[in-house]
């Protein structure tokens, strides 16, 4: 039931409605969840991935109908996992100071995407439910029969380099560079890798579910459009295909095998779902005046913290878009900010780093740490004709957070690790002409 290929596949519209889908047709019951016996003597079972009494517009929730219930699975052993970590690492001496990674390599890449997932940074704690961790997966094997489980934290997968064909107990995404895949925390997975070799950055959100933002005076339409992002449809397996289920859950990992497949469900409804979108019907909003905006208007997603308006994580997009601005510095301007930001490259240039941040590297910009413009931007900006001007073929994205970011082990010892990023504005001298 799962073998549509990407084009043929079909998806429901909508974020975080109330989604109903059967593959086969009567294996919804209707008027009540838990029917005495459920049609075709499916086991009905409720994933919540709010607490019960969350507030109403915030209640996710979904009703899966399957084969047999998640709780028929084999025991857990322990499972290694080296890079992959959870929550800031205390231990890391981290300087106050801009850092920034050239492009991942791609090499140890004969892994499916949990063993190719190595951590580069992350903050707050799984456990208190704050937080997150900023990853690269580097794989070039398909899970097969392989699933997944993350009990920490939801997690954003922004594909970088190759398709991601995504199997989830609620149906099959298919993913591609440019698009974004949102899987709640708990729900069940597998990525396999139609055209082997990948690359991608993934947020694991340990704190409260991503949500579209507020629009405030930009009114009812705009940014991210609910009814672009695509939720699958029901389908599920032959039920005697055994499985390996990987398990994160407090920052371990455990492996425990199953006799039957964990993508059983036939049928299911509510509005806890993964879901994809592509950031190509992102509606950008830009200035037509003057001044370079707040980048706040790229803001996709964004998991609140309890503070008002200051977020867990805004996940923010740079895409193609244009730059009309009059008298106007068009770059991003110099800046130290409260909110931590670790930034990665899709494709294409960033135009606050046209030649040093490459595809498949990242940059982060903690807390009070000043960046802005490299050498080279601010020359062309500063002199540049300003007509209207087109940013194209660039897709730049950031995970931002109230909570600094520390980078892992690994990432501090990487050999991509840029020795010398500070150079980039070293050039910036005294033009004071009074
Ligand atoms: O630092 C960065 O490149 C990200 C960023 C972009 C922008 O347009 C304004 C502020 C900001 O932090
Ligand atoms: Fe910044």
């Amino acid at each position: 039931m799962t073998n549509a290929s990407a084009a043929e596949r079909r998806y429901q519209s909508g974020f975080g409605n109330e989604y109903a889908t059967e593959a086969v047709p009567g294996a919804l019951p209707q008027g009540r969840n838990s029917p005495q016996r459920a049609p075709f003597d499916l086991y009905p079972e409720l994933i919540s991935g709010t607490a019960f009494t969350a507030p109403r517009h915030e209640n996710r929730r979904t009703w899966v109908y399957r084969r047999q219930p998640s709780v028929v699975a084999g025991r857990y052993k322990p499972y290694t996992q080296l890079l992959w970590k959870t929550g800031a690492d205390r231990e890391i001496a981290l300087p106050p100071e801009p850092m920034r990674w050239g492009p991942i390599p791609l090499d140890n890449a004969d892994v499916d995407v949990i063993d190719g997932m190595r951590t580069l940074a992350a903050n707050g704690d799984a456990d208190a439910q704050a937080g997150l961790a900023a990853h690269v997966y580097v794989a070039s094997k398909s899970m097969n029969r392989r699933a997944f489980v993350n009990a920490d934290g939801e997690m954003l997968f922004v594909p970088q380099q190759g398709r991601l064909e995504i199997t989830t107990e609620m149906g099959v995404l298919d993913v591609k560079p440019g698009e974004i895949a949102l899987l709640p925390r708990g729900v069940v997975f597998k990525v396999d890798l139609p055209e082997g070799l990948s690359r991608g950055y993934v947020c694991e959100n340990y704190g409260a579910q991503f949500r579209l933002p507020e629009l405030g005076p930009i009114g009812s339409n705009g940014l991210a459009n609910a009814r672009d992002f695509q939720a699958p449809v029901a389908a599920y397996e032959d039920a005697t295909v055994a499985y390996e289920l990987v398990k994160k859950f407090g920052g371990r990992f455990w492996s425990a095998p199953t006799k039957h497949s964990p993508f059983n469900v036939v049928a299911w409804h509510g509005n806890l779902s993964p879901v994809k979108y592509d950031t190509a019907h992102f509606m950008t909003i830009g200035s037509i005046s003057f001044d370079h905006p707040d980048p706040s208007i790229f803001t996709v997603l964004t998991s609140p913290s309890d503070t008002p308006g200051t977020a867990n994580c805004d996940f923010v997009i740079f895409p193609p878009r244009w730059l009309v601005m009059e008298d106007t510095f068009r770059p991003p301007w110099y800046h130290r900010n409260l909110m931590s930001e670790f930034m990665g490259l899709v494709y294409g240039e960033y135009d606050a780093k046209p030649g040093g941040f490459k595809p498949g590297g990242a940059s982060l910009h903690n807390c009070m740490v000043p960046h802005g413009p490299d050498e080279e931007a601010f020359e062309k900006a500063s002199h540049s004709d300003l007509k209207p001007q087109k940013l194209d073929n660039t897709l730049a994205f950031m995970f931002e957070s109230r909570l600094r970011f520390i980078p892992s082990g690994y990432a501090m010892q990487s050999p991509v690790l840029d020795q010398n990023y500070a150079d980039c504005w070293a050039g910036l001298t005294d033009n004071f002409k009074p």
